[in-house]
């Protein structure tokens, strides 16, 4: 059994790791945190939960506390993992960090990107960027993984195949991303308001979003050279779910490529991959369909049988783009098998 901490449990992905770890038959969760609800059971807060964490009671975030567990997920805004993860560390407690904290190899661009001081450049060399379909044995052996953000999480998963066969052009590509209300967090915000956003669709951050540098980091790994993208997100009606719509063009020498070529090169590159579905070619996944499971759906289009694809990834922000990735991380730190816990099947049909 694998005793767990949650910081940040009142949150959205807090509250969504709860919900798949408690199907999960090796994990208890030992220690949840929460200042604001310290002292008042998991149970009141979260009646669908009640059978499953009957006792179970928010507590203050305490390092000693934590450091009692196997493993300690950061469901907590950027900075908090910063300022505990090296205690844990020591204490040869693992940390799964579901904030920025340590996505961005680079301390000083971290910074420039997240407006404050890296509060924890030392431990970055250690820190694994928890993809799984590009750095599974990494994470094995991991102290310290740094779960992937939503939109970076559905870009490299639709991008990643045609970047490693260095099939297009890595230059002007276009993301255009949408995401549901959820992936603002739990907190108060005017702009999260259900007056705000039920009837209305907006794009925010354009061409300066703070996942900008993880997706180029990401991607220019997989292309081995330096990747330009133009990312846009947009924040649309619906409560959970990231549409991601890729726009790249085949390279000049890889026009001749059919479009059986194209999907067999996704459909192998993926075809051991429990948690990315490669539909049909010219599917249109919904995100609908990844509501609660985590699961990636993937499908490709050429319009026009032109140089230029146009690649759609659905993901579900709560689960393949935060929670359900990080226990995907989990499965694979303690050699359990990977989608343990995980439902696959989702909400909705
Ligand atoms: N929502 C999403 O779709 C995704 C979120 N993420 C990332 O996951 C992290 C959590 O996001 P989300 O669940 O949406 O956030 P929420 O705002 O919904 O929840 C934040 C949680 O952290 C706790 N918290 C806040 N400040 C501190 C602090 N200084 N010390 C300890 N605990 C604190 C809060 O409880 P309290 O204040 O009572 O302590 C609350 O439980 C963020 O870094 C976010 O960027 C990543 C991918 C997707
Ligand atoms: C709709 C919305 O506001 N989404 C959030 C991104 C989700 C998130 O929490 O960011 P991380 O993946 O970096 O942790 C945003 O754009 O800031």
């Amino acid at each position: 059994m694998v005793n767990l901490g949650i910081v940040g449990g009142t949150g959205y992905t807090g509250v969504e790791l709860l919900r798949l770890l408690a199907s999960h038959p090796e994990a208890k969760v030992k220690v949840i945190t929460s200042r604001s609800d310290s002292g008042m059971l998991v149970a009141d807060m979260y009646p669908s939960l009640r059978d499953h964490y009957p006792d179970l009671c928010f507590t203050e975030p305490d390092a000693a506390t934590l450091a009692a567990c196997d493993l300690v997920f950061f469901a907590t805004p950027h900075g908090v993992a910063h300022a505990l993860a090296a205690d844990l560390l020591s204490a040869g407690t693992r940390v799964v960090d579901l904030s920025a904290d340590f996505r961005l190899r680079d301390a000083d661009e971290w910074s420039r990107w997240y407006g404050q001081p890296h509060g924890a450049p030392e431990l970055l060399p250690q820190a694994v960027y928890g993809l799984p379909e590009v750095a599974r044995e990494e994470i094995r052996e991991a102290r310290l993984i740094a779960v992937p953000g939503c939109y970076p999480t559905a870009v490299q998963l639709a991008l990643i195949p045609l970047l490693e066969k260095k099939l297009i052009t890595t230059q002007g590509i276009i993301a255009d991303c949408k995401s549901g209300v959820s992936g603002a967090g739990r907190s108060a915000k005017v702009g999260s308001l259900y007056c705000e956003t039920s009837e209305s669709m907006k794009a925010y951050s354009v061409g300066k979003h703070r996942h900008h540098p993880e997706i180029t980091q990401g991607l220019s790994q997989a292309a081995q050279e330096a990747v330009g993208i133009t990312f846009v997100p947009h924040l649309t009606p619906m409560i959970r779910g990231i549409h991601a719509t890729l726009y790249v063009r085949l390279k000049p020498e890889q026009q001749q490529l059919t479009n059986e070529e194209l999907q067999e090169l996704f459909e192998t590159r993926y075809q051991n991959e429990p948690c990315v579905d490669v539909m049909p070619w010219e599917s249109c996944p919904e995100t609908r369909s990844v509501k609660g499971a985590n699961i990636c759906r993937i499908a490709l289009h050429r319009p026009h049988d032109s140089d230029l694809l146009v690649v759609l990834a659905v993901i579900d922000n709560l689960v393949k783009g935060a929670s359900g990735q990080a226990v995907q991380n989990m499965n694979i730190m303690f050699g359990l098998e990977e989608s343990t816990g995980l439902k696959f099947a989702g909400l909705l049909p």
